[in-house]
């Protein structure tokens, strides 16, 4: 993929996250939406369906984000990021509160693993804080004193000095982000919510046409176009707000 060569906001830049737990489901949605041409693979259809799903994508001419959100010691991080370099898929989570030593090993084993399998490596993205959890669970939970905006701009610098893509953030911070990180920093945004759409768990949202004109370079979204009643209606109406905007 490369970064964004093209910064036009379209349909091309809304990922819709495959969150079902079987292949024939996660195959099922890619037929149903043949105009998504990027399609999340999380830990629900990763772990139910094995690279099988990825392969099958790529087959399709998909682009693919795999978010496993790794997070785990440097040594780890590292051969788990070596393995999924060989798959060539486009964009790979990590967590950013891994640490800069393991997204360092993170980011150097999939250039490596992409190197031998001969594929382009993966763009790493580094999460900075789930979108589901708001400033009181922030301090609550987590026992982190800092706002939002102050965490999450760390964790994504962390990122950049770490030699990673991007990061995974709210589009509430996307402006703030996008400020501290640069204009080629990709800052990938969940938590998108149509007006038309139920927030359900998540806490930090904008409109999608608000997220790109805070900066947003790709947008995640799932249950406002798969939990719609017609979801291919829901796709269009999604595009056609972001595309007016
Ligand atoms: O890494 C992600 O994609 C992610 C990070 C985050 O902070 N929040 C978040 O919602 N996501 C993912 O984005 C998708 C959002 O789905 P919906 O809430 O159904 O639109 C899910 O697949 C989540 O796993």
């Amino acid at each position: 993929m490369g970064p964004i060569e093209d910064k036009t906001v379209s349909g091309d830049r809304v990922i819709v996250a495959l969150d079902v737990s079987t292949y024939e489901a996660a195959i099922a949605w890619v037929d149903r939406l043949p105009e998504v041409s990027f399609w999340k693979v999380g830990l629900e259809l990763f772990i139910s369906a094995g690279p099988a799903i990825v392969q099958e994508l790529k087959q399709r001419q998909k682009r693919i984000f795999l978010d496993l959100k790794l997070h785990d010691i440097p040594n780890t991080m590292a051969g788990a990021a070596r393995a999924v370099g060989r798959y060539g898929v486009d964009l790979l989570t990590v967590h950013g509160s891994a640490g800069l030593t393991a997204l360092e090993a993170a980011q150097s084993a999939a250039i490596a693993g992409a190197t031998e399998a001969g594929v382009t490596p993966p763009q790493l993205i580094a999460v900075t804080l789930l979108t589901s959890i708001g400033p009181d669970r922030l301090a609550a939970d987590l026992q982190v004193s800092a706002s939002v905006a102050d965490y999450t701009a760390h964790l994504a610098q962390l990122a950049k000095m770490a030699g990673l893509a991007g990061a995974v953030c709210s589009p509430q911070e996307a402006t703030t982000l996008r400020s501290h990180c640069g204009a080629d920093f990709l800052l990938v945004c969940p938590g998108v919510r149509p007006a038309w759409a139920a927030s359900g768990d998540q806490q930090r949202t904008l409109t999608p046409a608000e997220a790109f004109a805070a900066g947003a370079s790709y947008l995640v979204v799932g249950r406002p176009v798969t939990a719609a009643a017609d979801p291919v209606a829901a796709w269009e109406r999604l595009v056609a707000e972001v595309a007016s905007s």
